[in-house]
């Protein structure tokens, strides 16, 4: 089988590379190093699976990007995928219209919801000031990734079910978080690893112990989703014009489809499937960028410092920094920029799925075939950022200290899979960091390590913070 794909690492039987990439956590070493063995597009291994990575830009942006409709359908597991969704719902692991269908659905609704008002903003603010708040009750010092959890997902929730996990719903949030790292944990576990890629396993003893856990973390999170569903089905108005959050949107849309062919696209099952997907998606990545936007920071005193220099120069009082702040704050950017750069959240990105055949460098890859722009390989290319490893916002930025676009910048991925959430994580990052960045003075008895831990995305270590307000007298 392996004479028909491009030449890349040699698997073992059953387990194909799978050993290489868990070596060395968080798992990306092993595409760096076949890059540099095997050149811009390889293939390796998951048990029987082939992968087809494409690893540099260049060949990433003639490939995804000039020619994305044939990149663009998702590869994973079907037998696992199918038992957990219930079928084919949801926007992460679907394909063909209805994927187009709910990709275009959500990307309007959040972008337009709120009728010209900038919701978003004001969704996001609300959080921010909640966040200072607390932050400021605190004494001593403060886990910070916790607080992060509670207000990124507070934006979500209130963006999907329009309310927030105020002080009596916090326990609500921490239960919903815990099923989701729970549930993420099992997925990290190799046992786990080898039911996905031969479901027969999970009759086995021990696997069948470990696929019934995933399975009540997953019953916990879809009953939670259920139960607000119900809740907005028996108060909805669909009448109304405006709509205060995605289900409403999305039972309004339900209506106006009645009848043509996109019908079926708003099933009961499909709305389920799609805010787990946004709930998901919306939550641990947002949260663990900025926990380790700090976790980098307080390794860097410097950076801080210049942080505080851009804000007293711009900002020029206390008041909160906003979005319209966002072009006259070059060092801000420059440092979120590097902060999504290092801390590559996504380190195996997610597998696309090619839509027919397709040449790459001169390799005949067939229709169906599971391929990835690797993009831990773009963000740690050593000719577009020398030294990779080092955390050195100065990058993205010019010698006048404007902001450099740099296009090998890919966090969210590219082409017609990129993130759907880009606008919102990206409005969170700045408004998080700059505003707790124009309060506080932030230090920690020992810098955090920097060490990251394998998982869908890059789990940040534990550490504390401690804070001091800089307007106090
Ligand atoms: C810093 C934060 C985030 C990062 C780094 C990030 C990164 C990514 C990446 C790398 C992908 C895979 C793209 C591919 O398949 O090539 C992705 C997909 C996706 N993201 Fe994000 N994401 C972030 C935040 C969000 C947020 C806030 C939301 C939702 C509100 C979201 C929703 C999604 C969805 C739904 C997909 C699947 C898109 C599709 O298959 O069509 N993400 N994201």
């Amino acid at each position: 089988k392996r004479r028909n794909f491009p030449p890349g690492p040699t698997p073992l039987p059953f387990l194909g590379n799978l050993l290489e990439v868990q070596a060395n956590e968080p798992g990306y070493e092993a595409y760096r190093k076949w890059q540099k063995q095997y050149g811009s597009v390889y293939t390796y291994w998951l048990g029987t699976k082939p992968i087809v990575s494409v690893n540099d830009y260049e060949t990433i942006k003639e490939t995804f990007i000039k020619d994305g409709d044939k990149y663009a359908d998702r590869f994973h597991f079907k037998e696992i995928t199918d038992m957990y969704r219930g079928g084919d719902y949801g926007v992460v692991e679907t394909d063909g219209p209805l994927w187009r269908d709910q990709r275009r659905f959500t990307l309007h609704t959040l972008r337009d919801f709120g009728m010209g008002k900038n919701i978003m903003e004001e969704r996001v603010m609300t959080e921010v000031d909640h966040l200072l708040e607390r932050l400021e009750k605190q004494k001593g010092e403060i886990y910070i990734q916790k607080e992060f959890d509670i207000s990124v997902g507070s934006i979500i929730n209130n963006i999907l079910f329009g309310y927030r996990f105020d002080e009596e719903r916090v326990d609500e949030f921490l239960f919903v978080k815990s099923s989701i790292t729970k549930q993420m944990k099992e997925f990290a576990n190799p046992f786990m690893f080898l039911i996905i890629l031969f479901p027969k396993l999970r009759y086995f003893p021990y696997f069948s112990t470990v696929f019934k856990r995933l399975f009540t973390y997953r019953n916990a999170l879809f009953d939670f989703f259920e139960k607000q569903i119900e809740v907005k089905m028996k108060e909805v108005d669909l009448n109304e014009e405006n709509s205060n959050d995605f289900v409403e949107c999305f039972l309004k849309e339900k209506e106006r489809k009645k009848g043509t062919p996109a019908e079926s696209f708003y099933s009961d099952l499909q709305l389920q499937n799609l805010v787990f997907d946004l709930w998901v998606a919306g939550m641990e990545t947002t949260s663990n960028t900025l926990t380790w936007g700090f976790c980098y920071i307080l390794n860097h005193p410097n950076v801080q410092a210049k942080i505080h220099e851009e804000l007293n120069r711009v900002i020029k009082s206390e008041r909160k920094v906003l979005s319209s702040d966002r072009n006259e704050l070059p060092y801000v950017n420059a440092v979120i920029c590097e902060i999504q750069r290092l801390t590559n959240l996504l380190p195996q990105n997610l597998f696309h799925r090619t839509t027919e055949d397709v040449v790459i460098n001169g390799f005949t890859v067939p229709k169906g075939t599971a391929i990835l722009p690797q993009i831990s390989c773009v963000l740690y290319d050593e000719k577009t950022f020398p030294d990779p490893y080092l955390f050195n916002p100065n990058r993205f930025l010019n010698s006048d200290g404007s902001l450099k676009k740099v296009e090998q910048l890919v966090p969210f991925s590219v082409g017609k899979r990129q993130c759907l959430g880009e606008g919102l994580a990206r409005l969170e990052l700045f408004l998080f960091i700059s505003n707790v960045f124009q309060k506080f003075q932030v230090s920690s008895k020992i810098a955090p390590s920097m060490k990251k831990k394998f998982g869908t995305t890059v789990q940040a270590p534990e550490f504390f913070l401690i804070i001091n307000n800089r307007f106090d007298a």
